[in-house]
């Protein structure tokens, strides 16, 4: 009997954990965690989340000597070119040490090495979130030494990209999109002939706010605001990437209760929403001009894609652009497996993460 692929895809408010066979999703299941657990460090989470994939095994009813491989989302690296990597020892100093930052898919390669130690399997990352395609332009900041890189869910926008392309018989490489994912976190990327050569780097303040994560700040605002409440930089870094956004103004990151109780009637609530959709249209305006106006096609994806009232809100700023699709929730378990699939049929596909060196 062939093996399973184990997928584990730790984003910043859910666990989401599958077995493949080959290609066919065999399960899959997706575990949301409170804001308690999601707000502390990815360290901290370390022990409950690899419990939640322990237990999902066993609710399963498969054994972890059933594995062959395990394929996990990538986290914050040195930035590197797409493409499936193993999780080596360099990989693994880099994701736990938080040396490139904290994010919940660190956990997803730090668990996956764990698991994979512990059962003499391998383990794989498949187009992390530091894939950068920036094009130099956009690389730019209004001061010297501070230079723009790419942080976003380039698994998922290139999953949805290439769905949308073989949907229209056409090839990712031949499109310019606008790919748009709203997870706890929400990045717009530039998708010009198959590279996305600008995209807000959602998770360290910049572009539209999020259910979790604060965005683009006025700096003297930020730079007050700090003295205030005489923050040190980890809690500054906390603040924008992980108790920022929804969370920030309504006390929860869960777009389903704020719509709720918007239907009966918190106009606060309403309002913030509106200014997340204003922001998320004005970043899409944004990108549509790094296209010079050539866009084929809008796609949303993720899970807040899901709400028809939050989609309502967004489609006027931008419907005048370019058609739209959306593709709700995400295909990164898809393409977790299909890199780790693609990996043990083609040894010579596997890259090498290597640790930048220091010159200091
Ligand atoms: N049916 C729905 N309607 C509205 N919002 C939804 C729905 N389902 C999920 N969401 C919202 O989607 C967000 C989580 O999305 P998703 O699962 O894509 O994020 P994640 O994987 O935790 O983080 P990220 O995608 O940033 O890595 C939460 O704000 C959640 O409330
Ligand atoms: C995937 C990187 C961006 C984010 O988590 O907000």
């Amino acid at each position: 009997m062939e093996k399973f692929i184990l997928v584990l895809n730790l984003g910043s408010t859910t666990t989401k954990v599958a077995l493949f066979r080959d290609l066919n999703c065999h399960i899959v299941k997706t575990y949301s965690h409170d804001k308690g657990l999601i707000s502390r460090g990815i360290n901290e989470q370390k022990s409950v989340r690899y419990e939640t994939i322990i237990q999902f095994l066993k609710d399963s009813k498969v054994a972890p000597e059933e594995i062959s491989i395990v394929a996990a989302r990538g986290g914050l690296l040195q930035p590197v070119e797409g493409g499936t990597y193993l999780v080596n020892e360099d990989m693994l100093d880099d994701l736990t040490s938080g040396k490139y930052g904290d994010h919940a898919s660190n956990l997803s390669g730090i668990l996956a090495a764990e698991f994979a130690g512990d059962y003499d399997i391998e383990a794989v990352i498949t187009d992390p979130v530091v894939v950068d395609e920036l094009c130099i332009q956009a690389q730019y900041t209004g001061i010297k030494g501070i230079r723009r890189t790419s942080i976003f869910h380039a698994l998922n926008q290139k999953a949805v990209a290439r769905k949308y392309a073989a949907g229209i018989n056409k090839n990712y490489e031949d499109l310019n999109l606008i790919v748009i994912h709203m997870g706890g976190g929400i990045t717009v990327g530039a998708h010009h002939l198959g590279r996305v050569i600008d995209v807000n780097n959602g998770l360290n303040g910049d572009g539209p706010m999020s259910p979790t994560r604060a965005g683009s700040l006025p700096v003297n605002g930020l730079l007050k605001y700090l003295d205030r409440h005489n923050l040190s930089h980890q809690e500054i870094n906390k603040l924008i990437s992980k108790q920022g956004g929804l969370l920030s103004h309504l006390n929860t990151e869960d777009v389903r209760d704020i719509v709720a109780a918007v239907e009966k009637g918190d106009t606060h609530s309403a309002e913030v929403l509106e200014a997340m959709a204003f922001q998320i249209g004005k970043e899409i305006g944004a990108k549509a001009a790094v296209l010079h106006g050539q866009v084929d096609q809008i796609i949303f994806t993720g899970g807040v894609s899901r709400s028809e009232y939050v989609m309502d809100l967004i489609k006027p700023y931008i419907s005048f652009l370019a058609p739209i699709t959306v593709y709700p929730g995400e295909l990164e378990m898809e393409a977790l497996a299909y890199g780790a699939y693609t990996i043990e049929q083609d040894r010579t596909l596997l890259k090498t993460y290597r640790a930048e060196v220091s010159h200091d």
